[in-house]
């Protein structure tokens, strides 16, 4: 899939958002900011990444999601736990930075900091009704099924 993706601060042009290995699923977003970022214990902050792209279609959308690196050994996740990118944002890409852990954090420019997953997505229509064919579930949930 081809996307178009604009440069909205030209620090970021050489450094464009790329796959690590030929298998990887997500692709690296880093910090498009001139200056390091620390981040307190609890702190969250709004990391531009000098991009926007645009989807422009609306069976696809883009997920931003933490790397486990840092969401697992530093504590840096996402404010927003999942970022949602619309097929129709042309807004600038935007990382919620949240430092979940106990030290404080430096974000350095540059610094890979989340990744982009494009998915397939379905628009529903909805079709209404006042009782379901029975399923084998029924309204069960929530542990329902038991943990053994
Ligand atoms: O981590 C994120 C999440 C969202 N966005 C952008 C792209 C997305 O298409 C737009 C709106 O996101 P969302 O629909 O999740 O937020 P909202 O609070 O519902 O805002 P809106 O009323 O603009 O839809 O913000 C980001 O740049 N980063
Ligand atoms: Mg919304």
């Amino acid at each position: 899939m081809n996307i178009d993706i604009k440069i909205l601060n030209p620090i970021i042009k050489d450094r464009l958002p790329a796959y690590a290995t030929t298998g990887s699923a997500g692709l690296d977003l880093r910090a498009a900011i001139d200056a390091p970022i620390t981040l307190e214990p609890g702190q969250t902050n709004l990391i531009p990444t000098g991009l926007a792209i645009h989807l422009d279609d609306a069976n696809y959308a883009a997920l931003i999601l933490p790397r486990s690196g840092l969401g697992h050994k530093h504590g840096i996740v996402l404010g927003n736990l999942v970022g949602l990118i619309d097929s129709d944002y042309q807004g600038e890409l935007m990382i919620s930075t949240w430092n979940r852990g106990q030290t404080t954090f430096t974000i350095e420019p540059f610094e890979r900091i989340a990744q982009l997953v494009i998915v397939p997505v379905v628009q529903a229509t909805f079709n209404l009704v006042d009782d379901f064919g029975q399923s084998d579930r029924g309204e069960g949930g929530f542990g329902s099924t038991g943990v053994k």
